[in-house]
């Protein structure tokens, strides 16, 4: 399904990870942010996430993070809560940024809103959509993929998600959908299940390919 957002040109570019937990988003952004901040200097580079803590803090996040049947959640509370809060800090942070010509970088975006949306089954979500379109068209989607059973490996391995009861069916759902929505929305996929500097050297070829290349001339 193609995600119709807001199309608007500014000075700065907006780049997008996206991906599944333990997908390697973190691991990926780290790496992009050094090269790009060795390009364009430190204040020109920001590294954000979606939603932030106005939304990750309520207890319905924390309900849907640690609750052991996601049924226990209506998600379409979390699309309520996560959409007032992408679309604020859109407007005063990502924007802002962009008008005064820097280069945005955002771990998670509305297409984890979308690929979680539909692995719960919530399929014909049109209010969701017309609201979407308030939300800023990024300049570059990356998915960070990796076979759902890698991603579960890795998530078990954190001390930190130890007390999370994690859903693996829900998992693969997402990343299936992640996947659908890579090929409708023309995301660059990175195979992150190799080792993370192989994985980043494509990261850092698209990147000059098309954000470095088109802002320098
Ligand atoms: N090619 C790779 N790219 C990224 N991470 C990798 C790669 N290979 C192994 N890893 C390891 O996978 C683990 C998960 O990576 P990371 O924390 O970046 O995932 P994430 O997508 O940000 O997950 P979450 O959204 O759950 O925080 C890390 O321990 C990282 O070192
Ligand atoms: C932001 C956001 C997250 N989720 C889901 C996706 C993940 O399974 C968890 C944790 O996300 P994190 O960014 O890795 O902490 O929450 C979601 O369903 N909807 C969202 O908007």
């Amino acid at each position: 399904m193609k995600v119709k957002l807001k199309r608007r040109r500014y000075p700065g570019k907006l780049i997008v990870f996206e991906g599944t937990d333990g997908a390697g988003k973190t691991t990926m952004i780290a790496m992009a942010k050094d090269y790009l901040v060795s390009i364009y200097g430190a204040e020109n580079v920001i590294v954000t996430k979606q939603p932030t803590d106005m939304s990750r803090k309520t207890k319905l996040f924390q309900k849907m993070m640690y609750c052991k049947n996601n049924r226990d959640v209506d998600y379409r509370a979390m699309q309520l809560l996560t959409l007032s809060d992408r679309m604020q800090h859109g407007f005063e942070e990502i924007e802002t940024a962009l008008r005064a010509g820097k280069t945005v970088v955002c771990d998670r975006y509305i297409y984890t809103s979308v690929a979680n949306m539909s692995a719960r089954g919530y399929k014909n979500e049109k209010w969701f959509f017309q609201a979407a379109k308030h939300i800023l068209k990024p300049d570059l989607v990356f998915l960070a993929y990796v076979p759902p059973e890698l991603a579960i490996s890795r998530i078990k391995a954190r001390p930190a998600e130890a007390t999370r009861h994690l859903d693996e069916r829900l998992l693969k759902r997402v990343a299936e959908e992640f996947k659908k929505l890579a090929h409708s929305n023309g995301f660059i996929v990175l195979d992150t299940a190799q080792a993370p500097n192989t994985a980043y050297e494509w990261v850092e070829k698209v990147l000059n390919d098309k954000i470095i290349k088109e802002k320098r001339v």
